[in-house]
């Protein structure tokens, strides 16, 4: 069956191609309904990579971040038109310590393979996780990010000492949202203090216990562990302002992508015995983690509407370049493509 694959070439220019997808016994055909931009996207579509990586990975479909339509499905798994969540990773092997996000035998869509803007994807059905039908589409579209700050708060609950009376969020955007809201729904009893750099994102944040700009810290606050949720050029910034702050054996989780190496107060890591550890993307666990989180506690997916940004009706490539542009110029949340091809 031909489908087609929208493919960036090289940076701000995209390219249809039509592939021909098998059909066999063991893949579900997933029909693509609502995408969301991701950090990493931009990256690739701004061409922030370096030359070699975009060399290596270009052309590829971008988007890591979907829901789609059952449209076919030979392993009787899934009923025709069932809403699912599309989990980018992409295992080729089992191991019973190291999860499925970081054994290096696995694929990533967006990173390693071409992403959900496609027609249609051919998916393992483990890598469907069916939704509600009466789920926010524009929320669902972007569960893989939420997935991502569960998976790294579960890991978090594992590495870090029990003491957890205050944790610090660095970063006022998308991600230092999502990880601040997550943190108090599976945390309640903690005090959740956000950081950033803009008094009108941090405005946003009406769940969080407090929020400060960094440049007016009370020099008396302390934090028991912290998440860094900055990423790039300031990643460096932020984590050694949360290394400033940090009560000693506390905890650092790092969430940010930089391109660049990020010097940080290793002196200070030592005589403090902070344990830092870094987390990316996600597997099916934390999928299903976060679902069961969303049924527990309904108010999330209300909170998390409040950073549905541009909705924009996609059909063309015309269209996908003015969502990836709207995106660049946005003030905050997650630009959503109302997928129409
Ligand atoms: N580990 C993973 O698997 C994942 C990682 N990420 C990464 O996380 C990072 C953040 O993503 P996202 O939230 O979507 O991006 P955003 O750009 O929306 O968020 C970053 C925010 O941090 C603010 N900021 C800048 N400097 C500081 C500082 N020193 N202290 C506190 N806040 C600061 C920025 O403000 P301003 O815009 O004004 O500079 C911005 O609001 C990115 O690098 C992204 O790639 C995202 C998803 C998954
Ligand atoms: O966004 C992410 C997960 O949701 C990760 O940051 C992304 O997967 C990193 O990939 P790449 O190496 O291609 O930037
Ligand atoms: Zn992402």
């Amino acid at each position: 069956m031909l489908t087609s694959v929208y493919r960036l070439v090289r940076p701000r220019q995209f390219e249809l191609v039509f592939n021909d997808i098998t059909l066999d016994k063991s893949h579900v055909i997933v029909h693509p309904v609502r995408l969301s931009i991701c950090n990493a996207d931009q990256r690739y579509y701004q061409g922030l990579r370096a030359e070699n990586i975009l060399r290596k990975k270009l052309p590829m479909a971008l988007i890591h971040e979907a829901v789609g339509r059952v449209a076919f499905d030979p392993t009787g798994q899934f009923e025709e038109g069932t809403l699912v969540v599309m989990i980018p990773n992409t295992p080729t092997e089992k191991d019973d310590i190291i999860a499925e996000n970081y054994l290096r035998s696995s694929q990533f869509r967006a990173s390693g393979f071409d992403g959900f803007m496609q027609e249609y994807v051919s998916m393992e059905p483990d890598r469907l996780v069916a939704l509600p039908e009466d789920v926010n589409l524009s929320v669902a579209a972007f569960t893989e990010i939420v997935s991502v700050s569960y998976h790294t708060i579960q890991r978090f609950l594992r590495f870090s000492h029990s003491r957890r009376d205050v944790i610090g969020v660095w970063g006022d955007g998308n991600l230092g949202y999502i990880t601040s809201l997550l943190l108090k729904a599976i945390l309640p009893e903690t005090k959740v203090c956000v950081f950033g750099v803009n008094e009108y994102k941090l405005h946003d944040f009406s769940f969080a216990d407090d929020v400060y700009l960094i440049s007016d810290i009370p020099e008396d606050f302390h934090m028991d562990h912290a998440f860094e949720c900055v990423g790039g050029a300031a990643s460096s910034k932020a984590i050694n302002q949360i290394i400033d702050y940090i009560n000693p054996e506390g905890t650092i989780s790092i969430m940010g992508v930089s391109e660049d190496f990020a010097p940080i107060n290793t002196r200070m890591i030592l005589e403090k015995g902070l344990r830092l550890f870094g987390s990316s993307r996600s597997g099916r666990e934390d999928f299903l983690g976060l679902i069961k989180l969303y049924n527990q506690n309904p108010d999330l997916i209300n909170q998390l509407e409040k950073i549905v940004g541009a909705e924009i009706h996609v059909r063309s490539i015309q269209d996908i370049t003015r969502a990836f542009e709207i995106d660049i110029h946005k003030i905050m949340g997650k630009t959503i493509m109302i997928w129409e091809n």
